[in-house]
């Protein structure tokens, strides 16, 4: 993407340069093919980082602290929770939560915010997280909006689904990286969105039941209604 940005003012709350985080290539190419760089009036830059909240907080803080954004999003492929977020749909998250930050107890997980160590989740950026869901709704795609779960183990079983679900009401989907995008954003006082597209269904591990291809068409899609959001 073209690294040299615009002289805009994003005091005025303008949103003109944005950092999108992926795990991995083939999610940052499904970005790359949906974002229409023609659009000279937003730049974008999609940077890897890497599987897990561990890696994903380090590299989008590396990336912050070599350049110049308004707003940060992780963005990729997730699970969605049965009955609330089917595959192929998108979901764009209302809160970004690290699900399996705490400790367990004799009378089962305790969070970092129960335990009084800090805090788990972080808000997603509402009124652009809610223009995008309008206009993928409006354009008859498929999407759900709720908490986005990130997890450093991903579920394997439909009890940890069941758990993890019933820990946060409303949960849409699970994926790995979007906490610690948040975080490193939240330190250099940015706002953030996840935007995710539905491979799987949370729950017993199935990997012939993945569909990422149709999971990275959704995903190239959003991003594209996202360009049109923002313009
Ligand atoms: O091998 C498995 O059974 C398996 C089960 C769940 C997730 C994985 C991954 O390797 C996920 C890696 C990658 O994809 C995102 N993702 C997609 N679906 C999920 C999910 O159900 N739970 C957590 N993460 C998911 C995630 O953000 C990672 O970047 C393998």
């Amino acid at each position: 993407m073209n690294s040299s940005f615009l002289p805009e003012a994003p005091e005025q709350g303008l949103i003109r340069r944005i950092l999108i985080m992926t795990a991995v290539e083939a999610e940052q190419a499904a970005i790359l093919r949906g974002w229409n760089v023609n659009h000279e009036s937003i730049q974008v830059e999609v940077k890897l980082a890497g599987v897990g909240p561990a890696a994903a907080a380090a590299n989008t803080a590396i990336a912050l602290a070599s350049g110049d954004y308004d707003l940060v999003i992780s963005a990729g492929i997730a699970g969605g929770f049965a009955g609330t977020a089917e595959i192929g749909s998108v979901v764009v998250a209302t809160t970004i939560e690290q699900a399996d930050l705490g400790a367990e107890t004799g009378e089962g997980f305790a969070s970092v915010d129960e335990l009084g160590f800090g805090s788990s989740r972080l808000p997603a950026h509402a009124a652009l997280s809610t223009r995008l869901s309008e206009a993928l709704a409006a354009a008859g795609i498929p999407v759900h909006t709720g908490p986005v779960l990130t997890v450093s183990a991903a579920t394997g079983t439909a009890l940890t689904a069941a758990a993890r679900a019933g820990r946060s009401p409303g949960a849409v989907a699970e994926a790995m990286e979007g906490f610690g995008v948040a975080v490193a954003a939240d330190k250099f006082g940015l706002p953030i969105m996840e935007i995710r597209a539905i491979s799987n269904v949370v729950g017993p591990r199935d990997k012939a039941a993945w569909r990422i291809g149709d999971a990275l068409r959704a995903l190239e899609t959003a991003i594209t209604h996202l360009q049109e959001v923002l313009t």
